[in-house]
């Protein structure tokens, strides 16, 4: 990924950086470089994260895939939540080819993204019931391979997803152990499940939050059920990793996470990212849950919020122009792209859309959204790839990662841990007759019942 940073400069946006900041901000990432690449070298918890691309084996994942009932579904369904998700739809998202929708989240229609080599794939995120029964509906069961995926293998959506959709298989006569594969960690109940069932199971790399797993198994096996390159991902992230180096003025993620740090600091509190590729609006909500759950911390971090551009110009754009000044605009937009002209059309008006094409007024409006922003002072940084391929899309994974480890490093904040979730879950699993570890009591549940409520009806 190559990062332009002009637009994010104090001589154009407020909130901005000065060069000189920039400078003495320099001297900070130099720090941070060495903090991060000691704990690289120690294979610390998280800092592992930046090492995926040489620990992980295409190999090994191809090889737990090589069943037929798994190799050669028709539909792949992955069960998993969080970072046990969003790497590996935003891979089959950006990889699936024009045209496709993935099913990500409730809401989405009971569409599925259809791979290239034509494996449909679904994504379990949520358990809204009308939605999993939509889908269990539609997947042709008897030729579905099923993916699950859980870091603790304790998540409650991602436990009741599987047992649902167990029973599912069961119920019409499929033999669920043949066609599932398990990504979990050393112990908990999906362990224990796989090891019961046979079922060939790989392991989450070990110092690696869910999040940052996009480019290990936990990411790549619905990638290589769908015939996605995985050495080519792997590639790109490698490159990526090459660029790590002590200077933002060298460093591509680098600039990224210390421009993003900085103008948090001058009150840019929001980060909009707006990919210019409709293949990219999963790796949006991948980076929100990154940003987030990273960097939100000590009453500190930047809220991320989901864009797409054109489309968000036209909803979005308004704010960001005219609303407080408390936005980034992060744009990311690959330089080449498969085309489609524009026909020509003998309506005077639309003459200048006759003569282009979808490509090029797609690219118009980027840079004439980019302008609009610079314009009226406000914030944005141009994050470009090369195109939306398995090479650049590890790129830009990477980088992403990293630009958010060097932000953690730089805001002083863990950006490996996520203690602020496990007080709704305890409280979920009160509110269902749950106890914890020790049988005891969930408090937390009985803070829903003492709920202060003021309602307006209809
Ligand atoms: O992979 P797991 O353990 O099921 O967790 C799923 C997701 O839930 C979280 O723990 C947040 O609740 C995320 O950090 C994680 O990506």
């Amino acid at each position: 990924m190559d990062v332009d940073i002009g637009n994010a400069l104090a001589t154009v946006a407020s909130p901005g950086i000065s060069r000189d900041a920039l400078e003495r901000l320099d001297e900070d990432v130099a720090r941070a470089h060495e903090r991060i690449e000691a704990g690289r070298a120690d294979a610390e918890h998280g800092y592992e994260a930046l090492n995926l691309p040489s620990r992980t084996d295409p190999d090994e994942i191809y090889r737990a895939v090589d069943r037929p009932e798994i190799a050669d579904a028709d539909a792949l369904v992955t069960i998993g939540i969080g970072g046990s998700a969003l790497g590996a739809a935003t891979i089959a998202d950006a990889l699936s080819g024009a045209g496709a929708e993935v099913g990500v989240g409730a809401g989405s229609e009971v569409g599925a993204d259809t791979a290239d080599d034509g494996t449909q794939t679904v994504f379990l995120d949520n358990v809204d019931p009308e939605w999993i029964t939509g889908h269990l509906e539609t997947l042709p069961l008897e030729n579905t391979a099923i993916n699950v995926v859980s870091r603790s293998g304790t998540t409650a959506e991602t436990l009741a997803n599987f047992l649902v959709v167990r029973e599912a298989f069961e119920d019409a006569g499929v033999d669920w152990t043949e066609r599932t594969i398990v990504t979990t960690g050393e112990a908990g109940p999906l362990r224990e499940l796989s090891d019961r069932h046979g079922l060939p199971a790989l392991q989450v790399p070990d110092g690696v939050p869910g999040r940052f797993s996009a480019l290990s198994p936990v990411g790549l096996v619905a990638a290589a059920v769908c015939g996605h390159d995985l050495e080519a991902l792997l590639a790109g992230a490698s490159a990526e990793a090459e660029t790590l180096t002590g200077s933002l003025f060298e460093c591509p993620a680098y600039a990224y996470g210390a421009t993003t740090h900085a103008l948090a600091a001058r009150g840019a509190s929001v980060n909009a990212m707006m990919p210019y590729a409709e293949s990219l609006e999963t790796y949006a909500e991948w980076f929100a849950q990154l940003w987030a759950e990273s960097l939100g911390k000590d009453d500190l971090g930047q809220t991320p919020v989901r864009a797409l551009g054109a489309t968000d110009q036209h909803s979005q754009l308004q704010l960001y122009r005219a609303g407080p000044r408390n936005t980034l605009v992060s744009f990311v937009t690959p330089r080449e792209r498969d085309d489609r002209a524009i026909p020509a059309t003998d309506v005077d008006d639309l003459a200048y859309l006759g003569d282009a094409s979808l490509g090029e007024l797609l690219q118009a409006e980027f840079e004439a959204t980019e302008a609009s922003l610079a314009a009226a002072g406000r914030p944005n940084v141009r994050i470009e790839l090369e195109r939306v391929d398995a090479f650049e899309l590890g790129g830009l994974l990477y980088g992403m990662e990293a630009a958010c480890v060097l932000a953690g490093e730089l805001a002083g904040v863990n950006a490996f841990n996520q203690p602020a979730v496990e007080w709704a879950k305890k409280a979920t699993r009160g509110l269902l007759g749950g106890t914890d570890a020790d049988g005891n009591r969930l408090e937390e549940a009985d803070a829903v019942a003492e709920k202060t409520t003021l309602r307006v009806d209809r």
